[in-house]
């Protein structure tokens, strides 16, 4: 179903965030990926969704795929109504109007979606993903959600695999996920602390400048930045200071 195979991944040069990664996923598995920050889970799960390429290795994928980002693309235009539709409609299978019902999908679906609020909008990303049928590939799926949905989203994940589909997803929260199969990576540095920011606007390149930011990475509107354990304060400081929006502080 989901084959890869001596992944090896890095960006353009900096260093190799995959070494040799192989993993089969058959039908109806599930795979957790694990590892500390910035071990390349999220950049794992891109490669077997076919959203980024792997630097070296093959992959096999099924012809169905789904794949919720780690971050929904900020400031999407159209409405959850149309953009499932027309989503389920490049697939060729019938729009999930149910999966968002019973997520309990609250928000406006006929408005533009860069004014749902997070959990409803994980619940619109999550449906996207979960119309399709072979492989799901889900980058922290509970990010967002209450308990009732998070709850909710354990059985269509269940239900998804009693039906054929392969599942790779990471997540931080440790749910008790049944049958599960672990894969760790041991990539990355432990020393540092990684701080996401939603909104970064101009700003990126001063942030990157800040004493003790040893990475900045453009992500959607936001930035994802490694910075040194003893100057996090100063860093978070700074960034809010200048007028950036902090959604989340991992070390
Ligand atoms: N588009 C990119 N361009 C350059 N470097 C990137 C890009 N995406 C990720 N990286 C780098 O690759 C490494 C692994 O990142 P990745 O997001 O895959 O890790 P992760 O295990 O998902 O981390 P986390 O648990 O913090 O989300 C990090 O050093 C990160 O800065």
């Amino acid at each position: 179903m989901l084959g890869l195979d001596r992944i090896g991944k890095r960006y353009g040069r900096g260093p190799w965030v995959l070494r040799d990664v192989d993993l089969a996923v058959e039908p109806g598995e599930l795979v957790v990926v694990a590892g500390g920050n910035g071990s390349g889970k999220s950049t794992l799960l891109r490669v077997a969704a076919g959203l980024t390429a792997p630097t070296t290795g093959r992959v096999r994928r099924p012809a169905s795929v789904g794949y919720l980002p780690e971050r929904f693309p900020a400031g999407v235009g159209l409405s959850a109504r149309a953009y499932l539709g027309h989503l389920a409609a490049v697939r060729g299978v019938p729009a999930r109007w149910d999966l968002l019902e019973a997520l309990g999908f609250v928000g406006d679906d006929s408005a533009p979606m860069a004014r749902l609020s997070k959990g409803n909008a994980q619940k619109v990303a999550l449906v996207q993903a979960l119309q399709a049928t072979d492989l799901l590939v889900l980058d922290e799926p509970w990010s967002g959600l209450d308990a009732a949905a998070g709850a909710v989203l354990g059985e269509l994940v269940a239900t998804a695999r009693e039906e054929g589909a392969a599942v790779l997803l990471t997540d931080h929260h440790g749910h008790d996920l049944p049958d599960a199969r672990e894969l760790r990576l041991t990539g990355g540095s432990p020393t540092g602390v990684v701080v996401e920011l939603d909104r970064v606007g101009g700003l990126l390149a001063r942030v990157s400048e800040l004493d003790g930011v040893l990475a900045a990475t453009a992500v959607g509107g936001g930035a994802r930045l490694e910075v040194r354990r003893d100057a996090s304060d100063g860093v978070l400081a700074e960034v809010l200071r200048l007028g950036c929006s902090v959604r989340s502080v991992r070390s």
